[in-house]
């Protein structure tokens, strides 16, 4: 530190203790707010609450805003609870609500709550949902840490502050008279630049042309008004791909935990997702990351029976022979395969249909709309199909052997036999498009239907599983509690424009009420964008060909519709000298694998460059089957940000 420095901060200092000296403040508590006053020189702006030292309980003494994003402060004798804390941030957080910074909204993830007791005090340090430490520890909150606003974002918001309330008074600022904020390489004396970690800034060099702001921190209107609306009973969010849906639910998961106590829940069909929603929703808000339970329906099925006693485990290999067994049957499959040859229509038609929808005989089968199954099954088919199905359980009964939706249906009966004993405070259901109408009664009996209890999150476009319900079905009532998403953040212009040229058609639609917007109809945020419609005779050689010219770091992944072709991908780049990764290990870093997999593993990913090869596929040319296709090309292409390349084999 240089003379010059410590002079000018011990001068600030000095001004600082002037300024408070009326308020008989206890001397640590003095030294605090002297010490918060001088980081004034490195782009700390304070706000005491005016009453402090006899602060009301649930109210922050001090509120600093600085490149560390805004510290919601209580000063107190011994460590105050959670719920005192909460509160003290919740007061801060409505104060912060309406703060933006051009068109962007700030969200209450850029403040936390930072207790401080007098030095030697003991603390529960950063185990809950406060930070607690002493008087001697105040680097860690001011010098350590991600750098999440940038100095003229960190005025603006102290302004905000100031503006939206007389509880909190400048200290050592004068908001009428503004002190030109210096820039980052600017900083005073002990410049905290040393040691913050600027990851906006080392994101924005890896993608250079990228104008977003941390997702985390700023939202559009759209997007933070559904994070803060109270909805009176179960709500949905919808919006084409990449138009910021889950962002949008993690960050109302931690907006409803600030405000409750007990557990939530982020559930979905798709295996990999909730572990890259639980990563996402710890960057968001690591203080939270043990209220919300992220966990794969199935799974959270599975132990809740457990829990309950009543263990049911799936033996994938004992469905299929179970199902094999029904399949070589020619008795009972030779009029379904007469129909449609398909083995795997029909497995749809027993998963998706007879059980995915619980239908217990015959009588509800023969009457039940089949949606988005092709052809009508006439009537004695339908007879055949039940016969098949009944062997079908029979098989798995002899082989003592369940299936996944045995596995729901168990819990969803359980469930209404005997309720959780301490229900989630609220459920979020990604992807709501591919449940089952099973799997959404029991979301449904996981959630109850009470005032914020279930927020549905899904786009018909993306749906790529068969089968479809309306949520009346399920006893859901949406009265217009919707939300529409249309700008997408993710995909460049290019590739919006060309995945929306897919006849991807939303046959889901039914999530009862409120229109769906396509693809083609939302507003990329991002101009540019690259799409390659390569054609040939040698694809392997060109995909690789042009792996190999993306730079450095090239974030790429190739995405298939089986996984005989996710495979043969593996084996063919990892030969031609790539590190290969499969998708479902994802975690939005390791840039410099390869990432392969199918497209119903891709939910939840994003890549710079997407590769999309050709690949020979069984169709029987029926209709639903080509737009079941087209949704799973919407889904891969729109996992790509920048770059898309699509194979067509000559
Ligand atoms: N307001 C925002 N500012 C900056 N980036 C955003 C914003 N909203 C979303 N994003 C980014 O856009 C991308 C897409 O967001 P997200 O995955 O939430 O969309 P989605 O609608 O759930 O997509 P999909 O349905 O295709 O899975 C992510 O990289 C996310 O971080």
């Amino acid at each position: 530190m240089t003379e010059t420095s410590h002079h000018w901060q011990e001068r600030l200092r000095r001004e600082a203790e002037a300024e408070l000296r009326d308020r008989l403040l206890p001397p640590w508590q003095s030294r605090v707010l002297q010490r918060f006053a001088v980081e004034r020189d490195d782009g700390w702006y304070t706000l005491l609450n005016q009453f402090a030292p006899h602060t009301p309980q649930n109210r922050p003494d001090a509120v600093l805003v600085g490149p560390l994003g805004v510290l919601v402060v209580l000063l107190r004798d011994t460590e105050p609870d959670w719920e005192t804390s909460r509160a003290a941030f919740v007061w801060t957080a409505e104060l912060l609500s309406g703060a933006s910074v051009g068109p962007d909204m700030v969200t209450e993830a850029v403040a936390r709550t930072v207790v401080v007791v007098p030095a030697g005090s003991p603390t529960s340090g950063d185990r809950g949902e406060h930070l607690a430490i002493d008087e001697t520890e105040l680097d860690r909150v001011l010098g350590r840490g991600e750098r999440l606003l940038e100095p003229a974002d960190a005025l603006a918001i102290a302004h905000h502050l100031d503006s939206r309330t007389l509880d909190l008074v400048p200290v050592l600022w004068n908001p009428q008279r503004i002190p030109q904020p210096r820039g980052a390489g600017q900083l005073g004396g002990r410049t905290a630049a040393l040691f913050v970690r600027d990851l906006r800034r080392e994101h924005r060099e890896q993608a250079p042309e990228r104008p977003f702001r941390d997702w985390r921190i700023f939202l559009d209107d759209a997007q933070l008004g559904a994070v803060r609306r109270h909805y009176s009973g179960p709500a949905r969010i919808t919006g084409a791909a990449g138009t910021g849906k889950s962002v949008l639910a993690l960050h109302r998961l931690a907006y409803l935990a600030r405000r409750t106590t007990g557990k939530l829940l982020f559930t979905t069909h798709v295996r990999t997702l909730p572990r890259i929603a639980e990563k996402q929703f710890w960057s968001l808000a690591p203080q939270l990351s043990r209220r919300v339970e992220f966990t794969h329906r199935h799974a959270w099925a599975r132990d809740f029976l457990a829990e309950r006693g009543r263990a049911t485990e799936v033996d994938e290999q004992q469905v299929e022979d179970a199902f094999d067994a029904v399949w070589q049957d020619d008795g009972l499959a030779a009029p379904l395969r007469s129909f449609r040859s398909a083995r795997d229509y029909w497995k749809d038609e027993v998963d998706r249909v007879i059980k995915g929808r619980g239908i217990g005989s015959l009588e509800t089968y023969r009457s039940v709309p089949r949606k988005g199954r092709g052809q009508q099954l006439p009537a004695d088919l339908r007879a055949r199909v039940w016969q098949f199905y009944c062997e079908y359980e029979r098989q798995l009964s002899e082989r003592d052997a369940f299936d996944h939706n045995d596995v729901l249906m168990r819990a969803l009966k359980e469930l209404e036999r005997r309720p959780l004993p301490r229900p989630y405070t609220a459920v979020v259901v990604d992807e709501v498009q591919d449940l089952t109408l099973i799997g959404l009664r029991l979301v449904r009996a996981i959630s109850g239907d009470g005032p914020n209890q279930l927020l549905l999150v899904g786009d018909g476009q993306q749906q790529v599983s068969a089968g479809g319900w309306r949520l009346s079905e399920a006893g859901i009532s949406l009265r217009g509690r919707g939300e529409l998403l249309r700008r997408n953040y993710r995909n460049r212009a290019a590739v919006v424009a060309r995945a929306g040229q897919l006849a991807a058609i939303n046959r889901f639609d039914d999530l009862d009420d409120g229109p769906a917007v396509e693809l083609r109809a939302a507003w990329p945020v991002l101009r540019g964008g690259e799409v390659v419609e390569w054609r040939g005779a040698n694809q392997e050689e060109a995909l690789v060909a042009a792996l190999r010219d993306l730079d450095d770091g090239a974030d790429a992944a190739v995405l298939t519709h089986t996984r005989s072709a996710a495979e043969h991908w593996a084996g063919a780049l990892r030969a031609a000298g790539f590190r290969v990764r499969p998708l479902d290990k994802w975690d939005g870093r390791e840039p410099d694998h390869v990432h392969v997999g199918t497209v119903h593993r891709a939910k939840g990913t994003e890549f710079r460059s997407v590769f999309l090869p050709d690949e020979p596929l069984l169709s029987g040319g029926y209709r639903e089957e080509r737009e079941a296709l087209n949704r799973q090309r919407l889904v891969a292409m729109t996992r790509a940000r920048d770059h898309l390349w699509i194979g067509t084999v000559d």
